[in-house]
């Protein structure tokens, strides 16, 4: 006999929600603190793990399932072969070569895209109409390779970008001014990481463009504060790994925050990394770079025509240009 009685007159329900499917490819500290943040909001039916160190792959599944009791129903899997990845809506790849220390980033490129030849047509292969969701370093050329490999249009592949750099950037104003983040609109674009470039323009708090809400605060100002706020993103990336080794908290809530964009077609606006080409003078060549973008459920819907002094365009293109001579060294 079934567990449970049917009631009389009971009609078969109609699925009202989509079945969703993410993948992750890589359960280290960033892949794991994704696959946890997404399972606690309730964003998925289904995950799907994979990594190469099978150990390691079993043992973070069992201790996700392990949690069941603690987490809405989601069904877990884990396998070295992709065939688990099947039907995903999203596949977030986080699996990454660990950087040697003293290594060059173009040696540690060259080993990503090594890797990514056996990860991204795999992905492509059992999942043909997914976004592609790229977080490994370096990552706006990742996103680029993982778009040439993947033969997918540039609308589904996605690169986490500056979405951790502009989380960073709207703490430490909201710590500055004594304000909720979530009331800071703050945009850092361009390269993911060192080179990234403030847009002071875009900043603004509960609607307020920053420099007139300083004005009427009295909070003095100089553009150092916020050029030093600025400084203090990169900072905070290299203090983090010198007291942890690693960073995954806040790497983990922003790219569950893509998810969940992308998932339930919120059209929200994320600085994240995307073909630029075409964009803001950018033509050297096909790039992916981090401007604000709106995202849905089949991806990139559109760029913000987001105002960019003379000076951030040249930034901009001056990162286009690195990248592409990297992208230049690598034959893909
Ligand atoms: N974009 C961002 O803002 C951002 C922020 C933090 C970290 N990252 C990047 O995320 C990546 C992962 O960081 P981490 O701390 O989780 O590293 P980690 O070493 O903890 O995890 C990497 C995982 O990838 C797996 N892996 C290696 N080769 C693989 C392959 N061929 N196929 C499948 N899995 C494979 C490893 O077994 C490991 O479990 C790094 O490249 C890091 O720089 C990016
Ligand atoms: O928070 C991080 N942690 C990492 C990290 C995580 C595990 S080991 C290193 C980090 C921290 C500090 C530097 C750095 N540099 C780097 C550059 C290119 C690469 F291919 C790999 C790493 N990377 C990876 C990374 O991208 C970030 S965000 C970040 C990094 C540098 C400047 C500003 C930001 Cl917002």
């Amino acid at each position: 006999p079934s567990f449970f009685k049917a009631i009389q007159n009971t009609s078969p329900p109609s699925p009202t929600k989509r079945h969703t499917k993410i993948s992750v490819i890589g359960v280290g500290n960033v892949g794991m603190a994704i696959a946890q943040t997404i399972l606690t909001q309730d964003l998925v039916d289904e995950l799907a793990l994979v990594d190469a160190n099978s150990n390691k792959l079993q043992g973070e599944m069992l201790d996700l399932q392990h949690a069941a009791a603690f987490l809405p129903r989601t069904k877990i899997q884990a396998s070295l072969d992709y065939s688990v990845t099947a039907g995903s809506d999203l596949c977030i790849v986080t699996a990454g070569a660990r950087q040697i220390p003293g290594e060059s980033r173009l040696n540690l490129l060259q080993r990503n895209v090594t890797m990514f030849k056996s990860i991204i047509p795999p992905l492509a292969k059992y999942s043909p109409e997914a976004i592609l969701l790229i977080v490994s370093n370096p990552v706006d050329v990742l996103s680029y390779i993982a778009w040439k490999l993947s033969g997918f249009p540039a609308n589904r592949v996605i690169g986490s970008g500056t979405n951790l750099d502009s989380s960073r950037f709207r703490f430490l104003i909201a710590d500055h001014l004594d304000v909720s983040a979530q009331d800071v609109q703050a945009y850092i674009v361009g390269e993911h990481g060192d080179s990234s470039v403030a847009l002071w323009s875009s900043i603004s708090v509960g609607g307020v463009p920053i420099l007139s809400f300083l004005e009427r605060q009295q909070i003095a100002y100089e553009k150092e504060t916020l050029e030093k706020i600025h400084k203090e993103v990169v900072e905070s990336a290299y203090e983090v790994i010198s007291l942890k080794g690693y960073t995954s908290w806040a790497i983990g809530y922003s790219v569950a925050s893509l998810a969940r964009t992308i998932l339930r077609n919120q059209r929200r606006i994320h600085p994240v990394s995307v073909l630029a080409t075409s964009f803001y003078g950018i033509n050297e060549g096909e790039v992916f770079l981090s401007l604000p973008a709106q995202l849905g459920r089949t991806g990139v819907l559109g760029v913000t025509n987001v105002h960019l002094s003379d000076e951030e365009i040249q930034q901009l293109r001056n990162s286009a240009k690195t990248i592409m001579e990297v992208q230049g060294q690598l034959g893909i």
